[in-house]
């Protein structure tokens, strides 16, 4: 009999060749794959028997009746139906979702914050005491912003997420919520039913609604940032007048292929539902698909393949040319989320303030550092770092940024190692608790601006004139 309790390599199926092993190119594709030959359909989905006595099993990410249907067809050892028991709820409580709004805690504001630790590595006292400093994708993620509401399907929450070690007989699926993964630091491996995802730092994952995964620890620590998107799914943003190239290119999102393993081991299987989270048992991995096809997939993406547009004679313009990738909200031109790519460029406009400017916008920006030094705050925000400028809140270069940017001479300048990002959505971002009192909240981030002086001198007048309104 073979060993069914340790974990081996899922049977995978044959990726292409070339750069793309293991993986499909393009975005939203009608992919097809299969780890076993002959598992998957062909020329219709419910054949009365499938190979292999495969059961076909159908997941939507779309309303039946979506102009443009998201749905992928899985053909499967067992149907996800018998995976459950009666679910019973457990506490995550480090995982809050929409709406949450803490009556002791303000939003209001400029915040940011240094990167929140790493647990402190697991001391045999630890390990006696059920090791408290072992975190999971599940007991790892931390909220730091909630906005607009789970139970209507809008709005989003941003997390960091602290992961010590790999889930082990235990899965996750998110009903709430589309994730994008961002990570900083250390690889993650997200093993899912349609496929393995293996992610590293300058590297995105987008996991589906309802896509049954665990996450394993290739190298950590790892942490990184989260966006939980509870609206309509992030897609590529229409790109206007800039044409058909440039920003994400659709080829260079990665789908997996087919992977499946078949193993009988008592495991449980975590669901998030409408904020709570549920748990039941089951007698087997759910990550058991062995050939599908459709369009409602998980993917990443290579950030370094981004190709940014931007100003090549004089301004400085909105962030929204960085956009990689957009979640609408309904209301056409104003996202859910849009998800913003600060990546090495060259600064060439002339006679030009060229970092951000200062500005007040009715969007919430939550930004986070993946690596190096981002223009308009040279000290402070670093990498693993976060920063909130909420709906309606004034923000911009700091002071040394301003000083550095009004006096500097404008050589064509390459903007090198930076690489930072900003979740914008059209809905206040709340800060949770551990936000607001357990992170490493920097108290003095609005000091930053303090020492801004004032240098108007009206003596300046071309005219020379006095400046009284109504005098001339
Ligand atoms: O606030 C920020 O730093 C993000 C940002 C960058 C930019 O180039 C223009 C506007 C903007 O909000
Ligand atoms: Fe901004």
């Amino acid at each position: 009999m073979t060993d069914q309790s340790t974990p081996r390599p899922m049977v995978q199926a044959q990726g292409p060749t070339g750069p793309h092993q293991g993986y499909m190119p393009g975005f939203g594709n009608d992919f097809e794959t299969e780890a076993l030959p002959g598992a998957l359909p062909q020329g219709m989905n419910s054949p009365q028997k499938c190979a292999y006595g495969l059961y076909g099993e159908q997941l939507s990410g779309t309303a039946f009746t979506a102009t443009r249907p998201e749905r992928t067809w899985c053909y499967r050892i067992r149907p996800s139906v018998k995976h459950s028991r009666r679910y019973e709820k457990i506490a995550l409580p480090y995982w809050k979702t929409a709406p949450h709004i803490d009556p002791d805690v303000i939003s209001l504001g400029q915040y940011r914050w240094d990167p929140v630790p790493m647990p402190k590595r697991s001391s045999s006292e630890a390990v006696a005491h059920q090791d408290a400093q072992t975190l999971t994708w599940l007991t790892g993620m931390r909220t730091m912003t909630t906005a607009g509401d789970v139970n209507t399907q809008v709005g989003m929450a941003s997390h960091v997420y602290l992961v010590t070690a790999s889930m082990v007989d235990d899965y996750f699926y998110s009903a709430d919520s589309e994730l994008l993964v961002v990570p900083q630091q250390g690889r993650l491996r997200f093993l899912t039913e349609l496929g393995v995802i293996d992610l590293a730092p300058q590297e995105i994952a987008i996991l589906p609604r309802g896509l049954v995964y665990r996450v394993e620890l290739i190298d950590g620590p790892a942490r990184g940032f989260v966006c939980e998107n509870y609206g309509q799914k992030f897609e590529l943003p229409g790109r206007g007048p800039i044409g058909a190239n440039c920003m994400a290119n659709p080829r260079d999102f990665k789908t997996p292929v087919a992977a499946f393993e078949d193993r009988e081991v008592p495991s449980t299987l975590t669901v998030k539902w409408c904020g709570q989270f549920h748990r039941t048992e089951i007698a087997q991995s759910p990550l058991d698909v062995v050939a599908w096809h459709g369009n409602y997939a998980p993917c990443k993406y290579d950030l370094t393949t981004y190709c940014p547009v931007g100003a090549i004679l004089f301004d400085h313009p909105d962030p929204s040319i960085f956009t990689v990738l957009t979640a609408p909200s309904g209301q056409p031109g104003t996202a859910n989320i849009d998800f913003i790519l600060f990546r090495e460029r060259w600064l060439v406009a002339e006679n030009t303030f060229r970092p951000p400017w200062y500005h007040k916008n009715v969007m919430s920006e939550l930004m986070g550092n993946i690596y190096g030094q981002y223009d308009a705050k040279p000290q402070g925000f670093v990498p693993g770092g976060l920063s909130l400028h909420n709906m309606m809140l004034p923000h911009g270069p700091d002071r040394d940024a301003f000083e550095k940017a009004t006096n500097a001479e404008l050589k064509p300048h390459k903007l090198d190692n930076t690489m930072s990002f900003m979740f914008e959505t059209r809905f206040p971002q709340h800060l949770t608790a551990f936000a607001a009192h357990e992170a490493p909240l920097q108290d003095d981030y609005i000091d930053c601006w303090t020492s801004l002086e004032k240098k108007f001198d009206g003596a300046l007048r071309p005219d020379g004139g006095d400046a009284t309104p109504g005098k001339k």
